[in-house]
C-alpha cells in the first residue's frame, strides 16, 4: 500500500496531512476532473489498499462479510468483495440500507452482482446464521458521507460489528462508521474497528475527539493521487512524528557547558502540594534543561531537595521575593500545584509581567481563567485538559470534547499569540501551525502528568526552541516517554515517574 506523500516539510521532516470531510471530497474531485482518475478507479484502488491492508493485518483469513452502505463507502465494499472473491476468499454481502442508487457505487454492486456475487439483506437472521463465519468483518456503511447521527438498521449493524467475537476482526473503510470525519464525534454510534483504512487524505475525526477510541490502528493509502495535488490542497491541520525529535533536538557540542543549556524557573507548590513542582523540575531536566531552579513554599524546599538535589529550591515567605529568581532564570514554569490564594495570585501577576518565556498551567489556568483582563507577551504556553480549557472559554468540558479543534482555535482567539497544547487522546498543538499527536495511552490519564509536560517543555524552551517548535516537541517527546513506559509494564498503574524515567531515551534518539 502507498504511503502518501500528503505531508508538509517542515524543518526537514514530513509531517502527514489530516483533512476534513469536504477537503477530501475537493480531493477527490480535482483528482477525477484535472487529473482524469475515473472515480470508479479511485473506488477500485481504495478497495484493493483495503484488501492489502487486510490480507497484512490477518493473514489467515479466508472468510469475510463485508457489510454495505448506500453510498460510495458501500461501493467500496462491493468492490472490496468482488477481489476477495477473485482472491479466493469465502465473501458474504449485506446491505445495510438501500441498494445504491447513483454514483460509482452503482458500478461497483453491479461488478459485484455480475460476478455471481448475492446481496443479502441485514438483519436479525444475517447476524445469527451468516456474521459469526467470518474472519474478518468489513465496514462498508458510512465513510465521509455520514451527515447525521445513526438509527435504524445501520446502528443495529453497527452494535453487531461492535458485538463480534474476540476472535473476529473489523476494518473500516476510510473511516468507522458513525465517526464524524472531522471532529472524530460519535454520531449515535460508531464502530469499533481494529483497523481503519483511509483513502486519499487521512481524516482528522481518526485522530481527535473519540477518533483514537474507535479507528484501531490506523492505515492510509493515496489511491495514486500525488503528492502536487495533495501539497497544494488545503489540510486542516499535521500529524507529529518521532522523526522531528532529532531535527528539533540536534547534538550538543563537545564544549557544552551547564550555562550552554538555560536555566528554568519552575513555581508552584503551595502547601500540600509539593509533588506537582517537583514532578515538573524532573521533567525539565530530563528534557535537557542545564540549570533548574523551583520557587515554592519554604516548608518544603528542604523535603525537596532531598528527593531531586539537581535542582536548587528556595522556599518563598511572599511573592516578592521571586523578582531575583525571575531575573536570573531563562524560561518559567507557573502552575504546577500553586494553589490560587493571595501567595498564588501574586506570583502569578509577576511571572504574567516578567516578559521572559512563559509556560501556564494547572492552577495557574485557574488564575488565568479568574483574570480575564489579562494580556498575555505571545509566545506565552498554555496547557490546559478539556476541563481547563472550559473554564478558560467559559464553557464545559462535553463542548470542548465535541470539537477539540475548535476549542484549541478559540483559545489561541482568546490569548492571540499564545501556543496552545489541549491535552488528551490525540493532544493538539495551536500555534502558527495545527499539529496533532498521535502518540500517548490512556495509562497516562493520572495526576501529575501534566506536571511532568509541563517541565519538559520549559527545558526545551530553556535550550532554545522556540515557543512553538518546544511545546510541540515536547508534547511529542512526553507522549513517546508514555507509550515507552506502557509498553515495559502496561498502562494501568502507570505514574509521572515512570515517564519520566524514560524521557532521556526519547530526547536522545
Ligand atoms: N470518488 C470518490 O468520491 C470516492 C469516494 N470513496 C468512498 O466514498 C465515501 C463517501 O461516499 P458518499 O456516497 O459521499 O457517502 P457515504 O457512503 O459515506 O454515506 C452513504 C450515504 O448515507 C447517507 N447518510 C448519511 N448519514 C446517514 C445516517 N446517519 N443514516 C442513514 N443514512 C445516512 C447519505 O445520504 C450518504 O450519501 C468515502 O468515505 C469513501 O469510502 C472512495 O473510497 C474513493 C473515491
Ligand atoms: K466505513
Amino acid at each position: 500500500m502507498n504511503f502518501g506523500a500528503d505531508s508538509t516539510r517542515r524543518a526537514g521532516v514530513h509531517r502527514a496531512r489530516l483533512y476534513s470531510a469536504a477537503q477530501v471530497r475537493e480531493l477527490d474531485r480535482r483528482a477525477i476532473e484535472e487529473l482524469g482518475i475515473a472515480g470508479y478507479v479511485l473506488m477500485q484502488r481504495a478497495a484493493g489498499a483495503a484488501f492489502e491492508a487486510l490480507r497484512m493485518r490477518w493473514p489467515q483469513a479466508t472468510r469475510i462479510v463485508v457489510l454495505c452502505g448506500s453510498g460510495n463507502n458501500g461501493g467500496d465494499g462491493y468492490e472490496m468483495a468482488c477481489i476477495a472473491r477473485a482472491a479466493g476468499f469465502q465473501v458474504d454481502v449485506a446491505r445495510v440500507g438501500v441498494l445504491p442508487s447513483s454514483g460509482d457505487a452503482v458500478h461497483a454492486h453491479a461488478a459485484w452482482a455480475q460476478s455471481g456475487g448475492f446481496v443479502s439483506v441485514f438483519d436479525a437472521n444475517f447476524v445469527r446464521d451468516v456474521l459469526p463465519q467470518a474472519d474478518v468483518i468489513v465496514d462498508g456503511i458510512f465513510g465521509i458521507g455520514l451527515s447525521r447521527a445513526v438509527e435504524g438498521v445501520a446502528a443495529d449493524a453497527i452494535a453487531a460489528i461492535n458485538a463480534r467475537a474476540p476472535k473476529q476482526g473489523a476494518l473500516a473503510l476510510d473511516l468507522p462508521s458513525g465517526l464524524d470525519a472531522d471532529t472524530g464525534a460519535v454520531l449515535g454510534t460508531a464502530v469499533r474497528a481494529d483497523i481503519s483504512v483511509s483513502f486519499i487524505g487521512r481524516k482528522l475525526g481518526l485522530y481527535v475527539g473519540s477518533g483514537p477510541d474507535h479507528a484501531g490502528r490506523r492505515a492510509y493509502a493515496d489511491l495514486g493521487v500525488p503528492s502536487s495535488l495533495t501539497e497544494a490542497s488545503p489540510s486542516l491541520a499535521e500529524l507529529m512524528c518521532e522523526d522531528e525529535i532529532p531535527i528539533a533536538l540536534p547534538r550538543r557540542a563537545r564544549s557544552a557547558h551547564k550555562g550552554s543549556h538555560g536555566h528554568v524557573l519552575l513555581i508552584g507548590g503551595d502547601v500540600g502540594m509539593a509533588g506537582a513542582i517537583l514532578l515538573a523540575a524532573r521533567g525539565a531536566h530530563r528534557s535537557g534543561a542545564g540549570l533548574v531552579s523551583v520557587a515554592t513554599r519554604p516548608q518544603h524546599a528542604l523535603a525537596l531537595t532531598a528527593a531531586h538535589p539537581e535542582a536548587m529550591f528556595h522556599g518563598l515567605d511572599n511573592a516578592a521575593a521571586v523578582d531575583e529568581l525571575i531575573r536570573r532564570a531563562d524560561v518559567l514554569g507557573l502552575g504546577p500545584g500553586l494553589g490560587t490564594g493571595v501567595w498564588s495570585a501574586g506570583l502569578f501577576d509577576r511571572c504574567v509581567r516578567a516578559g521572559k518565556p512563559l509556560v501556564l498551567d494547572a492552577d495557574a489556568l485557574s488564575l488565568l481563567a479568574r483574570a480575564s483582563a489579562t494580556r498575555l507577551a505571545p509566545g506565552t504556553v498554555l496547557t490546559p485538559h478539556p476541563g481547563e480549557a472550559a473554564r478558560l472559554l467559559g464553557t464545559d468540558t462535553a463542548r470542548v470534547q465535541g470539537d477539540r479543534i475548535a476549542a484549541a482555535r478559540a483559545l489561541r482567539a482568546r490569548y492571540p499569540g499564545a501556543i496552545v497544547v489541549l491535552k488528551g487522546a490525540g493532544s493538539i498543538v495551536l500555534g502558527e501551525q495545527l499539529a496533532i499527536c498521535p502518540y500517548g495511552n490512556p495509562g497516562m490519564g493520572v495526576g501529575g502528568m501534566g506536571d511532568v509536560l509541563t517541565g519538559v517543555i520549559c527545558g526545551l524552551l530553556a535550550q532554545r526552541l522556540d515557543a512553538e517548535a518546544a511545546t510541540a516537541t515536547g508534547v511529542l517527546v512526553h507522549a513517546l516517554a508514555g507509550d515507552r513506559a506502557a509498553a515495559q509494564d502496561g498502562e494501568r498503574g502507570l505514574l509521572p515517574s515512570d515517564l519520566v524515567a524514560q524521557l532521556q531515551a526519547v530526547v536522545n534518539p
